[in-house]
């Protein structure tokens, strides 16, 4: 990774947890760059902020202690107030794809319990129409055979990910190649209709905002469709 990409997601990450306030409960993401907010939000915890983290991840419950941000069972709060994540693609609608870590499950779950989503990423990520990025589902192993038969249909090539790969659920990935995805919603209806598929990486109506690092400045995209500069 180049060391400018290194840095838009630095900056990215930065801006994101300036939102964070006192007594929040804060969901933590998964991936390279929600490991650069993670560890600024370890900073302002040393400084005083106090937050309750719920991690999307095994890794990332593990950082998070290191770093002694307290952690609480996502089943023992009514909502998560801030989430602040990565993603592998996103449009300016706020669609993404999300898994490229193998984290999707815990992530959309988190994702659907928190009021405000923010997404943080690098300027690579930013995309007209999603489906460069090979579309992560997470499966039930047995069913693994049947759902990539099912994908065929739906003109999806998928791959088992790994040898195999197999998330903190005890599913396994199956990355799929579906060239552009020209409608999200109906795509995310029909893949839920397949028998096995747990959940796939398709997020949409989820993120309130994606703070895009590019160059030197961090782009805000809102839900609204409306951008600008932070
Ligand atoms: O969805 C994810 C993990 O399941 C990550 O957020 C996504 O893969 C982006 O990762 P990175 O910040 O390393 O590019």
């Amino acid at each position: 990774m180049s060391s400018s990409t290194e840095q838009e997601k630095k900056n990215a990450a930065r801006e994101a947890v300036k939102l964070i306030r006192d007594h929040q409960v804060v969901g933590l993401g998964t991936g390279s760059t929600a490991v650069l907010a993670i560890h600024e939000i370890g900073e302002r915890v040393r400084q005083g902020l106090v937050i309750q983290g719920v991690p999307t991840s095994n890794s990332t419950a593990a950082l998070a202690r290191e770093l002694s941000i307290p952690l609480v069972d996502i089943n023992s709060v009514a909502h998560i107030d801030i989430t602040i994540d990565g993603a592998d693609e996103f449009t300016k609608e706020l669609h993404l794809i999300k898994g490229g870590g193998g984290a999707l499950l815990r992530e959309k779950i988190v994702a659907v319990k928190t009021l405000q989503e923010v997404i943080i990423a690098d300027a690579s990520k930013y995309v007209e129409r999603l489906g460069r990025f090979r579309l992560p589902v997470e499966v039930i192993p047995f069913a693994s055979g049947y759902v990539l038969h099912e994908l065929e249909k739906l003109n999806g090539k998928g791959e088992v990910r790994g040898a195999p790969f197999v998330t903190d659920e005890g599913n396994y990935i199956i990355d799929v190649d579906f060239k552009t995805i020209e409608d999200p919603v109906r795509l995310s209806a029909r893949l839920k209709n397949i028998t096995g598929v747990v959940e796939h990486g398709l997020f949409t109506g989820l993120a309130e905002r994606v703070l895009m690092g590019t160059g030197d400045k961090v782009q805000v995209f809102l839900k609204q469709n409306s951008t600008f500069t932070a």
